[in-house]
C-alpha cells in the first residue's frame, strides 16, 4: 500500500522484571483498513495496546499514531486516538445521549452536531434516549465506539470488542466499524483470539504468539472480497492418470479416488483447467477446499495458549 500508515509499530518490546513480554513487534496500519490484532490469551495483546494508548511505556522501539511518537509527542499522537480498552466507562442510569454530552464535555471540539452525528454512524439513533442499564451488550459497546470516535480521531483501537457477542452482534459490529472505515476514514485496530470472529471482521491480521509476530496476511482484498487460500483442487475428469501426466513437471498432485488432486490458488486452478480440456481431457466438476484462516492460524501457533 502506498500511503502512509496511521499507525505504525517499529520493533517495540517491552520487559518487564526481566522478561521479554512483547518482543520487537513491527507492524503498520493503513487509512480505512480494519486490521485485527489475533493471538492467544497471554500472548501480549492487551500490552501492545497499553503502549499505543499510553497506558504502559516502552522498552524500547517507537510507535508513532499520523506520525507522532508516542515517545516523544504524546499528546499530538494521542489526539489521533480514540480507544476502548477494558470496558468502556458509562453511567447505566443516564440515557446513552447524556452520557455522550456528558462524555463531549471534556472535549470542546464535541458540538451537538457531532454527537448526533456519531450516534447515526454506530446505527443507535432509534435507541440513543433510553437508559444504558436498558442496553443490550451490542449497544454499550456501539454508545463506547460512538464515545471514542466523537473527536474524529484517525485510529480506534478496541480490545476484545467481540468478547460476549453472538455471530450476529459481530457482523454488526464489523458493517458499524466499515462504515466508521467509509465515511470518517477512521483506521480501527481490533484484538481478539478468536479466528473466525477476525475472519468476519477484517481486512488484515497479525498473528501474535509469545509477544511475537509471527505472520501478518490479507483476509480481504482491496474491493472488501474474501481472499481465498486455496489449499487443493479437485478435478473430476475422465482420465486421471492421463490428467496428471498432461500437469507434470507444473503442478504437483496425485490421484485418488479416481479424482485428480492439485495444490493450487484460484488462478492455477484456471489455468490447469485450460490445459487439461487442451490435453483433450474431460473436465466435469472442479472443486476447490480452501484453507479456513483457522486452519493456518492452528499450523503456525500450535492449538496451546501462552500461559
Ligand atoms: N504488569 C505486568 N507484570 C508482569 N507481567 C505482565 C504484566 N502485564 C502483562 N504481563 C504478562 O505478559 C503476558 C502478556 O499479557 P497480555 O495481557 O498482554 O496478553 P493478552 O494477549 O492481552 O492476553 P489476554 O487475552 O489473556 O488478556 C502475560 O504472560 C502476562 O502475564
Amino acid at each position: 500500500m502506498s500511503q502512509a500508515p496511521v499507525a505504525r509499530l517499529q520493533n517495540v518490546t517491552k520487559r518487564i522484571g526481566g522478561r521479554t513480554i512483547i518482543d520487537r513487534v513491527s507492524l503498520d496500519v493503513y487509512p480505512g483498513e480494519v486490521f485485527g490484532f489475533l493471538g492467544p490469551n497471554g500472548s501480549g495483546k492487551t500490552t501492545t495496546i497499553r503502549m499505543m494508548v499510553g497506558l504502559m511505556s516502552l522498552t524500547s522501539g517507537d510507535i508513532s499514531i499520523g506520525g507522532h511518537s508516542v515517545r516523544t509527542e504524546y499528546p499530538r499522537a494521542a489526539e489521533q486516538v480514540g480507544a476502548i480498552v477494558e470496558n468502556p466507562e458509562m453511567y447505566k442510569f443516564l440515557t446513552g445521549y447524556q452520557n455522550l454530552v456528558h462524555f463531549a464535555r471534556m472535549n470542546s471540539s464535541v458540538t451537538k452536531e457531532r454527537i448526533d452525528e456519531v450516534v447515526k454512524l454506530v446505527g443507535l439513533s432509534g435507541r440513543i434516549h433510553d437508559k444504558v442499564k436498558k442496553y443490550s451488550l451490542g449497544m454499550r459497546q456501539r454508545l463506547g465506539v460512538a464515545q471514542a470516535v466523537m473527536h474524529r480521531p484517525k485510529l480506534l483501537i478496541l480490545d476484545e470488542p467481540t468478547n460476549g457477542l453472538d455471530p450476529a452482534g459481530i457482523r454488526e459490529l464489523r458493517d458499524y466499524l466499515r462504515q466508521l472505515a467509509r465515511e470518517e476514514g477512521i483506521s480501527v485496530f481490533v484484538s481478539s483470539h478468536l479466528l473466525s470472529e477476525m475472519e468476519l471482521m477484517c481486512d488484515r491480521v497479525a498473528i501474535l504468539q509469545k509477544g511475537q509476530i509471527i505472520d501478518i496476511r490479507s483476509i480481504r482484498g482491496q474491493a472488501g472480497e474474501a481472499v481465498q487460500q486455496t489449499e487443493e483442487a479437485l478435478f473430476d475428469v475422465d482420465r486421471p492418470e492421463a490428467a496428471l501426466g498432461a500437469l507434470q513437471g507444473e503442478w504437483s498432485g496425485y490421484v485418488a479416488d479416481g479424482r485428480l488432486v492439485l495444490s493450487a490458488d484460484r488462478n492455477a486452478i484456471a489455468e490447469a483447467n485450460r490445459r487439461l480440456v487442451e490435453a483433450g481431457i474431460r473436465v466435469y466438476g472442479i472443486r476447490a477446499k480452501t484453507k479456513s484462516l483457522e486452519d493456518q492460524f492452528l499450523e503456525v501457533t500450535g492449538s496451546e495458549t501462552n500461559d
